[in-house]
This record gives C-alpha cells, structure tokens and sequence, in this order.
C-alpha cells in the first residue's frame, strides 16, 4: 500500500527524497486556490514562478501576469492573488505567469518529485482519485508562511489523508496530526481559522469573503498537474482526448 506523508513548510523539504513519488503542493490562502479557480475559469497554462521581475518578463510572450507580496497585488502587474479576480472571464483561453509570497515558491521547490499536483479544497476530490489512480507514494508540501507552519495548508493536508484512509497508509506522525487537526476544525473551517495567523495578518485587507470561498471543499473538477516548465489542466486533456 502506498502511504501518504505531510511536509509543513517547503523549507523541510531536503528532509525528503521526492524521487518516484507524488507531491501535492498547497497553499489554501490563497496561491493554490485561486490557480484551481483560474483553470476552472478556462486558463491555458499557468506559470508558476518565484521572483517579481521573472514573472514580469512573461508579458512579452502574451501572458496575463499575477503577483502578490503580502497579500496585496503588486503594483504594474494584470491581476493578484484572489480567486475573485479571474472570475469575469479576463482568464479564459490565457496563459498566466504567477508569484506569490508562499505557494509559487512550495510548487517550485517541488518540481523534482515524479508528478506535482496543485491542490485546494476547491479541487480535493480530482485531486484524491488522481492520487489513488497514480499508486505512488504521496508528500503534502504545504506552502505554510514565509517557511512557518500554517493551518489552513495543515487542514488541507488532513482532508486529504481522510479521502485516502482506505487506500494509502499514514502511519506518520506528520500525517496523523494533520488528519486529527482536520477531524477537529472540519464542521466549521472558518469559525476554526479565525484566530489563524492568515486571517489576523491579512485583516486590514477585508478578505473575507476569499476566505470563506477557498475553504469550500469540491467546488472544481480541475486538476492543474506540472509539465516540464508549468502547470496544466489534466482534466482538460482528458476531454479533448
Ligand atoms: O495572498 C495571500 O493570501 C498570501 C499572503 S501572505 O504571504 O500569507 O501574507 O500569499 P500566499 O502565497 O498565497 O500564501
Ligand atoms: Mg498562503
């Protein structure tokens, strides 16, 4: 049996050999979400990238560019870190470079692991039966803060080893927390969040209402999954073939 293991912050992650196994890179508020949403809401490809100017220069290729530093979209660029800004059809059919503070950095010091799969509440479900399809063994890299611990990828990395309890073994302690912490928030996710450091952090902004929205579980069949140098839908692939 397979099993499933949870890295808390992408700064652990030379504790760990990705060779020949599955990481799923999290980062609930808002990174990983809000890409889910822009492939839901028709994006191409997404380009997921650490530095401002990098992600700047993809302009010249025709890409839509999204930035945000401490929660707030950086100036000079198409669209920031909430899924509500790819929401009026702006995405649709467009190739998108991205960086944020935590998650584009938590996908790219993944990219060596055999498959990398971006996962949100929003997409959980995909993002489960892709996993248990695979068989390989699987790492939760959550994005965390600034290389902290955080809740909210935590929770994440809980419901997840909850969907795979029947076919992956979790017999680590990383795992067995994550699982306990989402068996004791999951009734109410926001009521459980708002002491968060997140929430506190990003309070000023009135974010809300994006808060509310990334903790929906199953909202997506999307599953954006790394190829050579980005990120695509394979559930677009499997449509068109
Ligand atoms: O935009 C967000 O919600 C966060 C901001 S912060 O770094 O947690 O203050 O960025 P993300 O890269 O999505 O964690
Ligand atoms: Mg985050």
């Amino acid at each position: 049996m397979p099993s499933i293991d949870v890295c808390f912050s992408p700064e652990l992650l030379h504790l760990y050999d990705l060779k020949g196994k599955a990481v799923v890179a999290v980062d609930i508020l808002r990174a990983t979400s809000t890409m889910v949403t822009a492939f839901a809401e028709g994006a191409a490809q997404i380009f997921p990238v650490m530095e401002l100017e990098e992600c700047r220069g993809f302009a010249a290729q025709g890409c839509l560019t999204a930035a945000e530093r401490n929660g707030i979209k950086a100036e000079g660029f198409d669209l920031g870190n909430s899924p509500f800004g790819y929401m009026d059809g702006n995405v649709l059919g467009r190739d998108i470079a991205i960086t944020t503070t935590n998650g584009t950095r938590a996908i790219r010091m993944s990219e060596t692991a055999e498959e990398v799969v971006v996962g949100a509440f929003l997409n959980l479900q995909a993002v489960a039966e892709h996993l248990a399809e695979l068989g390989l063994d699987v790492l939760v890299v959550c994005a965390g803060w600034k290389g902290q611990f955080n809740l909210e990828d935590t929770l994440f990395a809980g419901a997840l080893v909850e969907r795979l309890q029947d076919s992956f073994s979790s017999e680590n302690d990383s795992a067995l927390a994550a699982v306990y912490l989402y068996q004791t928030a999951k009734a109410d996710l926001v009521t459980f969040l708002r002491q968060s450091s997140h929430v506190r952090r990003l309070e000023h902004l009135e974010i809300h209402k994006d808060i509310e929205f990334c903790l929906r579980h199953d909202v997506y069949n999307v599953l954006p999954v790394w190829r050579h140098d980005r990120l695509v839908d394979l559930k677009v692939k499997e449509v068109e073939s």
